[in-house]
């Protein structure tokens, strides 16, 4: 089996084989799911080898995936975005059926998608720029201090002398960009969204940005001529076209609550389910969305749709819906066993996270065979008697078993303690019996 640390390099590297192994880590069962979702992922990355013609027309396979709640359904696509590096959005379809929904506010989805983008790209950028800013930023420092026309001696030595802080705390007046301008939205758009016409930004580049001098110790000019210097290269066209591209070449969006929206509402007064679905119908078959950071076209963006499906039926979707979600996979109901598994195996799994957080107090929590089976038995029969939100009911049982513990151990001596089951019995047993209570509690 690869170390699955080892192919995050490369999405060339990430075969579906992979990409299984790595959602194991996290992931209890479900295979089918993973399946299908890295055969999407790795339907990206063959597209990408194929001649720019052909590779226009193929178009990813959108996923629906059926299943109860809290079975994994985004966790599987949360962690598969994470492992493509791919901007990820999730939303509820139903949303869009409140009260106060305008028709076409479904495109704030493709918005939302690309400011994620931008974030992700944001971010793996600035460790590349960094070298670039500190240098324009010490640049600037020492015309500020020394003027533009001082010699290159005199500059090199200030130069060395603000790298070793030898000029903490000396003022010293810069030109920094007046952060006095704001950004409006056009009454009546959604918020960021385009409009015709963005006045800011049309106002900021006919105008350049405001500056003013400011009088301030050696340190925060440093800091704040890096942080503008930054700001500069980050927020540069450049930036923006290579997030609007990622969104639209890698960008996976989940659709919760599919379900939710397939019986047209016969009832009337919120915004019909069916006209849902037919606005969520261009995103997905591909159209070409308003933003403000330029047109994006949403053809190859990934669709995950979800739902528990236990009323309406994936027949109950509009038919061009159905045909633009071809992969069906269902998601099974979690077993006592599999809960045993998640509160062991998974990475970061409960245990551990609670382990990690106890041991910061000098707390050794060590949980017991028959301390595991008596919390996964607990949730599974709470699920079952009073309602069933699949694995997250680990954190409810978990949370209130250890409770006191939690609450304690700061105050506490050093200590192992061991939960066995006859300690869960002891938390828990009593609550768990009752449904009233459970309904409250856990
Ligand atoms: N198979 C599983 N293995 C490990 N953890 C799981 C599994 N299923 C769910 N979980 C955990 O339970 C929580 C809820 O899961 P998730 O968000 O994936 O639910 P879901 O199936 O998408 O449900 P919903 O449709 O209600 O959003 C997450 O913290 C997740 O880590």
């Amino acid at each position: 089996m690869p170390n699955p640390e080892q192919f995050v390099s490369g999405i060339a590297a990430l075969t579906p084989s992979r990409i299984v192994a790595a959602l194991d880590r996290h992931i209890v069962g479900q295979r089918d799911a993973k399946r299908a979702v890295a055969v999407a992922l790795r339907n990206r990355w063959r597209r990408q080898q194929l001649d720019a013609d052909l590779r226009d027309e193929v178009t990813p396979k959108n996923i629906l995936m059926i299943g109860p709640t809290g079975c994994g359904k985004t966790e599987i696509s949360r962690r598969l975005a994470k492992l493509a590096e791919a901007p990820f959005l999730k939303i509820e379809a139903t949303k869009f059926t409140e009260v106060g929904y305008v028709g076409r506010d479904v495109d704030s989805i493709i918005r939302d998608l690309v400011e994620e983008s931008i974030r992700l790209v944001r971010e793996s950028r600035r460790a590349g720029v960094k070298e670039a800013a500190e240098a324009a930023a010490l640049d600037r420092l020492v015309d500020a201090l020394v003027g533009k026309d001082a010699s290159e001696a005199t500059r090199l030595a200030f130069r060395a002398r603000v790298l070793d802080g030898a000029m903490k705390g000396r003022e010293v007046e810069v030109e920094v960009e007046d952060a006095g301008g704001m950004p409006f939205d056009i009454p009546g758009m959604p918020p960021g969204s385009v409009g015709m016409i963005n006045l800011g930004d049309m106002l900021g580049k006919a105008m350049g940005k405001r500056t003013k001098r400011r009088k301030m110790p050696v340190e925060a000019a440093w800091e704040l001529l890096v942080n503008e210097e930054s700001d500069k290269r980050l927020d540069s066209d450049d930036l923006t076209r290579e997030a609007v591209r990622n969104a639209e070449q890698n960008g996976i969006v989940f659709l919760d609550e599919v379900d939710k929206i397939a019986v047209s509402d016969v009832r009337g007064g919120s915004v019909s389910r069916e006209g849902v679905q037919r606005d969520l119908l261009p995103l997905i078959e591909g159209t070409t969305v308003a933003t403000k950071h330029g047109p994006v076209k949403t053809d190859h963006i990934l669709f995950i749709a979800s739902g528990a499906f236990h009323v309406a039926k994936p027949s109950d979707l509009l038919p061009e819906l159905q045909g633009r979600l071809p992969i069906r996979v269902e998601l099974k109901g979690l077993t006592q066993a599999d809960f045993r598994r998640i509160l062991t195996e998974t990475e970061a799994s409960l245990t551990r996270q609670y382990a990690a957080l106890l041991g910061t107090e000098g707390v050794t929590l060590r949980f017991t065979d028959d301390g595991l089976d008596a919390i996964a038995r607990i949730a599974f029969e709470v699920n079952d008697r009073v309602e069933n939100i699949g694995a997250r009911r680990l954190q409810t049982v978990m949370e209130k078993l250890l409770e006191d513990i939690s609450f304690d151990a700061a105050d506490a001596e050093a200590q192992t303690l061991e939960i066995d089951g006859a300690y869960v019995g002891r938390q828990l047993e009593a609550i768990a019996k009752d449904n009233d209570l459970s309904k409250f509690i856990l």
